[in-house]
């Protein structure tokens, strides 16, 4: 059953320049109690994707879109006002960097706090007894105490869990994680991965994980989407897209995750080129410039969606029914 509908989801920024056609008419899903991740390099148009459904863009921007469903609710059409409402109650979010979402100037308990008493209406001591629970259920040791502390006082991961914990402190529906891990060590990225998936499980929550490295959602995610230059270029199930990827640009990003093999460090292989301007999109498939299987028809028209199984889409030429017999041998 789908918790969020994404039908052709358009946004575009009005600069001085021009216009930034930041998204160009993306459509996605997201199951009930599942993990997607959305993966894509910088300027892809994957934070701005989620901030046009959410409303939290700035006022230069454009939003359209033929419908987004959250829940049976049709969020093209919902004021601000409501979308606040719905905002930290129905649907949480966490960034990469907890240091710019946690006021200095609070204490963790009033941050974790605040939101309970204002969408749940908790009382003082009731807000105060959840908030040493859900502290308990994202692992920081001793909540009681760290309930005074500031967010100086805590280490990066710990205050990543904190944003967690605020995140998932009324129990949201969906939560928008906007590159959560990026800016923590390997080791504690893992722990915290390891939290997110345990916390998926036992709280029922549905999950979108915004990330630059496949690696990340590996094992985390259900199903991916691969964004490039503000388009969905392959969606899959994790398996379809690590075992079947049938878009070039898919197969860059899996060269260019870390492996180890034997204590042996394998090359990184990064994909050569620069991603599109946005001001100026390419007219045919975004990635043509950069893709080494590039054909004429590439430059000048953007392939469509085509489907390879129910879960598993692409959009690339080498797959119509009629390219040229060495489009296929590349494809299979
Ligand atoms: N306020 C803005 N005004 C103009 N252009 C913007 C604005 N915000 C984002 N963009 C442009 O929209 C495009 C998509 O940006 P977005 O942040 O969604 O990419 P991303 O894939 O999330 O990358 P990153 O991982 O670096 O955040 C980029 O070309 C970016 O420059």
């Amino acid at each position: 059953m789908k918790l969020l509908d994404v039908q052709n989801l358009r946004t575009t920024f009005h600069i001085e320049a021009g216009q930034v056609q930041a998204v160009r008419g993306i459509s996605f899903h997201v199951n009930k109690g599942e993990s997607i991740g959305i993966v894509g390099e910088s300027g892809s148009g994957k934070s701005v994707s989620m901030l046009s459904l959410l409303k939290l863009l700035p006022s230069n921007a454009k939003l359209e879109a033929d419908s987004v469903l959250f829940d049976g609710i049709e969020l093209v059409k919902t004021d601000q006002k409501a979308m606040r409402k719905m905002l930290g109650n129905d649907i949480g979010m966490i960034f990469q960097d907890p240091m710019t979402s946690l006021n200095p100037l609070f204490t963790i308990g009033e941050q974790i706090m605040e939101p309970l008493r204002i969408h749940q209406k908790l009382s003082k001591e009731e807000a105060r007894k959840k908030a040493i629970e859900i502290l308990r259920t994202v692992e920081i040791p001793s909540p009681e105490s760290r309930l005074k502390q500031y967010p100086h006082e805590f280490s990066g991961g710990m205050r990543q869990r904190v944003m967690i914990a605020i995140a998932l402190s009324c129990s949201p529906k969906l939560l928008i994680a906007d590159e959560p891990t990026t800016a923590l060590d390997v080791t504690i990225q893992a722990q915290i991965l390891d939290l997110m998936r345990d916390l998926r499980n036992k709280m029922d929550v549905s999950i979108v994980m915004i990330t630059h490295d496949l690696g990340v959602i590996a094992n985390m995610c259900n199903r991916i989407v691969v964004m490039y230059g503000g388009t969905i270029v392959e969606q899959g199930t994790t398996r379809e897209i690590f075992y079947e990827p049938k878009h070039p640009y898919t197969w860059g990003l899996l060269r260019s995750i870390p492996q180890f093999s034997e204590g042996e460090k394998k090359k990184l292989i990064s994909i050569p080129g620069s991603p599109p301007d946005l001001l100026r999109p390419p007219q045919g498939c975004a990635f043509a410039a950069r893709c080494p299987h590039a054909m004429k028809i590439c430059e000048k028209l953007p392939p469509q969606q085509i489907s390879l199984s129910d879960t598993h889409q692409a959009a690339c030429w080498l797959m119509h029914p009629k390219a040229a017999p060495h489009a296929k041998e590349v494809i299979s």
